[in-house]
């Protein structure tokens, strides 16, 4: 039986879509905000992971983390819409990286990876930021956006996962389920 520790309706809909059979369980951890991007995103995968697994024996967790990052510097999810418009002001019309932590527990063992994708976002005008932040759609999203919701259309370019942007990258998922032997999906 596999677990996703999340509450993000993005990883279940990756999970479904690749027809992997799962239940979820929110985790309710206080996530580390400093250090390297790299460093944060996989702390917070086993920490996510690590508290549903702590109270589910003999069952696969898998945790998650994503944050923005331009070089050194992160940007979770916006504490609300003014923040939201800030983030998406330094981010307009540059290059920064998405990084998403996993890990898996089963009982007292743990695997960890992690992915990073480079996006290229256009040169963003007041008048769209401010329209998109006010659309709601920043508040949950590393970054104050979505490549997968409205602000597809400020995405020129992306070198890496597209899964990963959108919170779990799906091939190292996948790679790592193999190496831990966890059946990720049905195979035949
Ligand atoms: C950059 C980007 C992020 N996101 C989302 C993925 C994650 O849900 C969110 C980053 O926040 P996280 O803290 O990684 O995850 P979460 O709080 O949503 O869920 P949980 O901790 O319970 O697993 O940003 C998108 O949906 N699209 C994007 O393009």
């Amino acid at each position: 039986m596999i677990i996703l520790a999340s509450a993000s309706p993005r990883r279940r809909e990756l999970l479904t879509q690749i027809g992997c059979e799962f239940i979820f369980e929110p985790s309710e951890t206080e996530e580390v905000k400093t250090g390297s991007p790299k460093k944060l995103v996989c702390e917070n995968a086993l920490l996510k992971a690590g508290q549903i697994a702590a109270t589910h024996k003999d069952m696969w967790v898998i945790g998650a983390d994503t944050v923005v990052a331009i070089g050194e510097e992160v940007y979770g999810k916006p504490a609300d819409e003014a923040d939201a418009i800030s983030m998406l002001r330094k981010l307009s019309g540059r290059s920064h990286q998405v990084y998403t932590g996993i890990a898996l527990v089963y009982n007292d063992k743990y695997w960890q990876d992690f992915s990073v994708t480079e996006v290229e976002m256009a040169v963003l005008t007041e008048k769209e930021i401010e329209r998109y932040a006010a659309s709601g759609e920043s508040l949950d999203k590393a970054g104050s956006y979505a490549i997968q919701g409205k602000s597809a259309v400020f995405i020129k370019k992306i070198d890496g996962s597209y899964s990963n942007v959108v919170g779990l990258p799906l091939h190292k998922l996948y790679a790592l389920c193999k190496k831990a032997g966890c059946n990720l999906i049905e195979e035949n």
